[in-house]
């Protein structure tokens, strides 16, 4: 099985920065690389990663995403002086430019490249690329939200064309929309766009209608975009945990993609003066975790936002750490999913225009009004404090067998007489029994009930330890049984107990193996989902992370 995780970065890229007073670009500054690459030092975590260099991007591999006039035009940016810089940049919104700008993001896309290419070949298991300029919001013709060329489009598009992937899923948990992306996969059932941000009622920038729920694709790429809008401020742990088990994670296995890409935008952590939500770094390593089934463990996370520099370092680090392989923290300040989901297309109800201040046209939020709240916003800011991700300490024996003598033991665990012994992170006992009758619930069923059961009920429960039995009478087939092994892993800070009379397959997993891919799924039998349905709202007054919304009927 693949290991190995590859850390792309370069600090060439911290060498472009704002030249001018604008407020708005002001947050967007090279420390945010430098403290989130120092961190990975400092925490020993760099060290443990493959590093990979970066090249540029080629204007082929630039063109699978952006047209050629945007391309020239930005190709002159470098011998441009202040005021001409000044002057392109207002062609577009929210973004500024830099003479050394244009080589920074071919380098950002080059990145992300060298991370496909790697994680495509089999060299790593996973990676994260360090970049800036970030991509997201950056479109065919147009720089926007300080992005020039959309790094992870650009990538998924490269993934498809030069290394046969079928389907890609893209994650975008940066708080913003990243609309750029959905634009360009809009009507390509290929590439899955999952995207959550800050909309409140299309209050809040991009302030764009296209932000909403109702917004799924177009075309045969209908039902293959999935946005998330938040409509108020402070979402949490919870809602986001809630949102994966809940929305995601049924899709993602649904749709059973060839390769993860993570636009990985920590603007949504505590902290952040553009996010004000309240979910802390160590959410992240949740996060991370539940994705790194998917795909056989093909993750490709890329930087794109993150602005309070203590938030954005300690997110990296979960992430990283996460991709690594080590257990994930206790999750914190678990509740319930804070709020119900999206009620109603918010053309419907959208927020009355700002009281006081400009009352310029309704949804024209850009106005004073919001800057005169950015500026209320941003006092707040400073008091803002949450306790530092615990120390995440992975045993040096990661798994240890319990065997009859008659059993060898599979390369890498070792075998054991006494868990306390080597306190190892998980153990298993072999149980030897007649090998249980064949048949078992469908695979979605069964997956269906783990993603919107199991594992909501099991971060809630927060347990010390795992106890995986795989007794006779019920026959869970092998990349079920792994998926389950491994996404349980994400409890009890990775202590899981199994009983089992089946090893081989089970140790790959315990020993930090990605689970295989499902494939695709079916939908789960209408009897499934009956029962299934019935115990959750049974459950969901106790359990509130089993809540998805208050009045569901089908
Ligand atoms: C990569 C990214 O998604 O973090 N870019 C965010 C761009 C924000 C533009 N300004 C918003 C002004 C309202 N607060
Ligand atoms: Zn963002």
């Amino acid at each position: 099985m693949k290991m190995g995780t590859a850390l792309i970065y370069d600090e060439e890229m911290t060498k472009y920065k704002l030249l001018w007073v604008d407020p708005v670009c002001k947050i967007e500054v090279p420390e945010r690389l430098i403290v989130s690459y120092e961190a990975l030092v400092k925490s020993g975590l760099a060290d443990r990663c493959v590093s990979i260099p970066v090249r540029e991007a080629t204007d082929a591999e630039i063109l699978l995403a952006h047209s050629e006039e945007y391309l020239e035009a930005v190709k002159k940016t470098p011998f441009m002086h202040l005021e001409e810089l000044m002057t392109f940049t207002q062609k577009y919104g929210d973004v500024y430019f830099h003479p050394n700008i244009y080589h920074c993001a071919k380098l950002a896309v080059g990145a992300t490249l060298q991370l496909v290419d790697n994680v495509m070949t089999g060299k790593v298991r996973n990676g994260m690329a360090l970049v800036r300029p970030p991509g997201h919001h950056s479109q065919s013709s147009a720089a926007n939200g300080f992005c020039v060329f959309n790094n992870v489009a650009i990538a998924a598009q490269y993934a498809k064309k030069h290394h046969k992937a079928k389907r890609v899923l893209i994650v975008d948990w940066d708080v913003h929309h990243g609309q750029g992306v959905q634009y360009c996969f809009e009507d390509d059932p290929s590439v899955l766009y999952f995207s959550w941000h800050r909309y409140e009622h299309q209050s809040f920038w991009p302030n764009l209608k296209e932000s909403d729920f109702d917004s799924v694709g177009s075309g045969k790429g209908a039902g293959f975009n999935v946005n998330v809008p938040w409509n108020k401020v402070g979402m949490g742990n919870s809602d986001y945990l809630a949102v994966f088990f809940h929305v995601l994670l049924p899709v993602a296995y649904e749709f059973s993609p060839d390769l993860v890409f993570i636009c990985a935008g920590f603007d949504s952590a505590i902290g952040d003066p553009e996010g004000h939500m309240s979910a802390t770094p160590d959410i992240f390593a949740h996060l991370t975790h539940l994705l790194m089934n998917l795909a056989d463990g093909k993750v490709c996370a890329v930087l794109e936002g993150g602005y309070n520099l203590t938030s954005l370092a300690q997110s990296v680090c979960q992430t990283v750490q996460t991709l690594l392989g080590d257990p994930a923290p206790r999750p914190a300040q678990l509740g319930g999913a804070s709020a119900p989901f999206p009620e109603e297309p918010s053309s419907k109800n959208r927020r009355p225009a700002q009281q006081g201040g400009s009352q310029g046209p309704e949804g024209d939020a850009g106005g004073d009004a919001q800057r005169e709240e950015e500026k209320v916003e941003e006092k707040e800011e400073e008091e803002i404090v949450w306790p530092e991700p615990l120390r995440r300490v992975a045993p040096s024996l990661r798994s240890a067998l319990l065997l009859p003598d008659a059993v060898e033991c599979p390369d890498g665990c070792a075998r054991f007489t006494c868990v306390r012994a080597c306190s190892p992170l998980n153990a298993t006992v072999l149980l030897r029994s007649p090998s249980p009758p064949q048949g078992c619930g469908d695979t979605a069923g069964v997956m269906q009930a783990v993603l919107g059961l199991l594992l909501p009920l099991g971060y809630q429960y927060e347990p010390g330890l795992v106890l995986l039995a795989r007794l006779p009478g019920y026959q869970v087939e092998g990349g079920l049984w792994q998926q389950l092994t491994c996404l349980l892993q994400g409890l009890a800070l990775g202590h899981t107990l199994v009983l089992l009379q089946v090893i081989g397959i089970t140790a790959s997993c315990l020993l930090g193996n990605a689970a295989l891919s499902l494939g695709p799924l079916v939908a789960p039998g209408p009897e499934d989902v009956g029962s299934f349905e019935r115990l959750r709202l049974r459950l969901q007054t106790d359990w509130p992370l089993l809540q998805t919304t208050g009045t569901f009927r089908d």
